[in-house]
């Protein structure tokens, strides 16, 4: 495609296509830039689109494929980047968020493992970082955050799939969110983004505690989810990370939450199970307009406290 207009929003890139989507949007937008967190085990960059329209605003964070395997949510991603400036001067209540906030939206957060899925196994979920004294690849970069590290529900063992790491933050996509985080020091949400359950989910995954702004976080879930359900009627599940699916530690948005931004969830996107990771992919856009829906929730609450 020669731009972001031509680019086919109704079907699963490859990462090549991926980066050079994230290049031309750049080029085509003065409101959007590359930065490049970091690298990959495999030396591939570390691509975050920032949306700003001015200088010093406090940031809202949207990752998708932490997880390789969860094709639906980099494909959502990058209908996400288009969406954010085709509404930008059209929809009044997204340029009054563009106008107080930049948005940074990091579509490949696994790049070695999405190039994986697409050479050798569409299943694989991990990092792509070998372990030393095992035959097993890989680290879940969603077990290897500081927050609860090595607790109830992440393994030690390298040979599977909730692998945490030899140690938290051990892997460098996860590194590089981190070191950006603490930089940045001033976002205000963080949304991190998976695949499959259908469900929408706060902190706490490491301990049974409620998050001390539970009700709120509980509130504006169930908000942001009816608004979800609003375009397709997909219905979500919701609640603490714990209590909704099962204990989890080292996740992402636990580490986040503990970090002071208040305003941390991961979705979960379609389906409930009858494809799965494998979702067709002619509900990439659907699941794309819903989800946006109930992130627009999510950033205007976050804007409006
Ligand atoms: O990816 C998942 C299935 O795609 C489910 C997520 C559930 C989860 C979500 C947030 C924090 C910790 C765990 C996981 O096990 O890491
Ligand atoms: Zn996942």
């Amino acid at each position: 495609p020669r731009s972001t207009d031509d680019f086919v929003y109704t079907t699963y890139h490859d990462l090549n296509s991926i980066y050079s989507f994230i290049d031309m949007l750049v080029a085509e937008n003065s409101m959007v830039s590359k930065i490049v967190i970091g690298q990959s085990y495999e030396s591939r960059p570390l691509n975050v689109l920032k949306f700003s329209t001015g200088a010093n605003r406090p940031g809202l964070w949207i990752d998708t494929g932490i997880h390789s395997r969860e094709w639906v949510t980099q494909a959502s991603g990058i209908w996400f980047a288009k969406k954010i400036v085709t509404d930008y001067g059209r929809d009044p209540a997204l340029t009054d968020i563009l106008n107080k906030y930049d948005i940074f939206l990091e579509i490949v957060t696994n790049p070695d493992g999405y190039a994986y899925t697409h050479s050798r196994d569409r299943m694989w979920r991990k990092t792509r970082k070998p372990n030393p004294g095992s035959s097993c690849v890989g680290v879940d970069p969603n077990r290897n955050w500081d927050a609860g590290f090595g607790g109830g529900g992440s393994s030690s063992n390298p040979c599977t799939e909730t692998y945490r790491g030899p140690s938290a933050h051990s892997e460098p996509e996860v590194k590089a969110i981190v070191d950006f985080v603490k930089s940045h020091g001033n976002l205000k949400a963080f949304v991190s983004i998976h695949s499959y359950s259908q469900m929408l989910l706060y902190p706490y995954g490491y301990k049974s505690t409620p998050a001390k702004d539970q009700a709120e976080l509980h509130a504006l879930a169930s908000k942001a989810i009816s608004e979800l359900q609003s375009l397709y009627n997909t219905s979500y599940r919701y609640g603490s990370i714990i209590t909704t699916i099962y204990q989890a530690s080292g996740g992402t948005i636990d580490w986040t939450y503990d970090q002071g931004i208040k305003y941390s969830y991961t979705f979960e996107l379609r389906d409930t199970g009858r494809y799965g990771f494998i979702l067709p992919a002619n509900q990439i856009i659907p699941t794309a307009e819903e989800t946006w829906l109930a992130l627009m929730a999510i950033m205007e609450h976050t804007k409006n406290n």
